[in-house]
């Protein structure tokens, strides 16, 4: 019982001619938080599913804390998970969802789950029908940490949450790491894996492109400049050879420069420009895509 908390092997799903899954084999660590990035439709989702065993794989296996996930009643004892969509009783209140979650599980900790409640600014006296999407995704993340469990299977559980929440969500999760237990979050907010994630792979049609640290990730980025220009605009490939420079696009105006490493250089060039405004912003998460993937080909 030491191996990783979450693996998989060549896990596959296909829905009739769709291939949600393709091949997966993913391994993530006790105390790891480990972001699974990826654009819609990538399979996260479906991928999180089949580990739950609320999927059935076309093909390949995976376990949870070395429990085959088919093994459903033996493999949920070490998960706590929240859905994309957060599926709960809307008669019940959030006192007695959490009650009877608790009851079903066995192992609530009542004083930690009185201080998630408290943590997450959660008020429990109203019907699960009467709670808006992010107090529905507050009461799913209670119960799923509320047990402690082995693994943690979250599925985007901040879509919902203001930037206070999202930082109080961001705090548990380390500590939960911190413990030992296994986070996987999915996630296509670059800023939220950037800030709690150990480790990141990123999935398209399926596949897992790239599993790496973060640091790596961040190299991956860079930045984006977007230079307006008071005269005409020179041709893209005047910068396309300065070093550093990743892609040069024209914009309304201007030019839109992606630059990795150092900006030296690239600023050197530009201010010989005649430049009217220069803004510099982090790339979107589907311009790293776009830029990896140019790097692989
Ligand atoms: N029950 C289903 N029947 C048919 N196709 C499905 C089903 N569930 C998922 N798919 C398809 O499988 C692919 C992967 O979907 P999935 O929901 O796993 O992606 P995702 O990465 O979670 O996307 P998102 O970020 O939009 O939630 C998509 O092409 C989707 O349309």
């Amino acid at each position: 019982m030491d191996g990783p908390a979450i693996r998989t092997e060549k896990l596959t799903k296909r829905f009739g001619p769709v291939v949600a899954v393709d091949g997966l084999d993913l391994e993530v660590r006790r105390g790891e938080i480990f972001g699974f990035l990826g654009p819609n439709g990538a399979g996260k989702s479906t991928t999180i599913r089949m580990l739950l065993g609320l999927a059935r794989p076309s093909g390949g296996r995976a376990w949870l804390m070395d429990v085959p996930v088919d093994d459903v009643e033996r493999a949920h004892r070490h998960v706590g998970h929240v859905a994309g969509e957060v599926a709960l009783w809307p008669q019940l209140t959030g006192a007695e969802t959490l009650a009877y979650l608790g009851d079903l599980s066995g192992r609530v900790d009542a004083a930690f789950r009185d201080e998630l409640v408290e943590r997450l600014r959660f008020d429990p006296g109203l019907r699960v029908r009467a709670y808006s999407k992010g107090n529905r995704q507050k009461l799913a993340l209670i119960a799923a940490l509320m047990t402690r469990p082995d693994v943690l299977l979250l599925d985007e559980p901040t879509s919902g949450l203001d930037p206070l929440m999202e930082a109080e969500f961001q705090a548990l999760a380390r500590e939960a790491a911190a413990r030992g237990q296994a986070v996987l979050l999915s996630s296509h907010i670059l800023g939220e894996v950037q800030d709690v994630c150990h480790r990141v792979g990123i999935l398209r049609a399926g596949r897992l492109v790239e599993v790496a640290e973060l640091a790596t990730l961040r190299a991956l980025g860079g930045t984006v400049l977007e230079a307006l220009l008071a005269g005409p605009v020179p041709g893209t490939a005047d910068l396309a050879g300065v070093p550093g420079v990743t892609a040069v696009e024209p914009i309304d105006g201007g030019l839109r420069v992606s630059v990795s490493g150092p900006p030296g250089p690239v600023l050197a060039r530009l201010s010989t420009y005649p430049l009217v405004r220069l803004r510099s912003r982090e790339p979107s998460l589907e311009e790293i895509f776009l830029s990896y993937y140019e790097d692989a080909r």
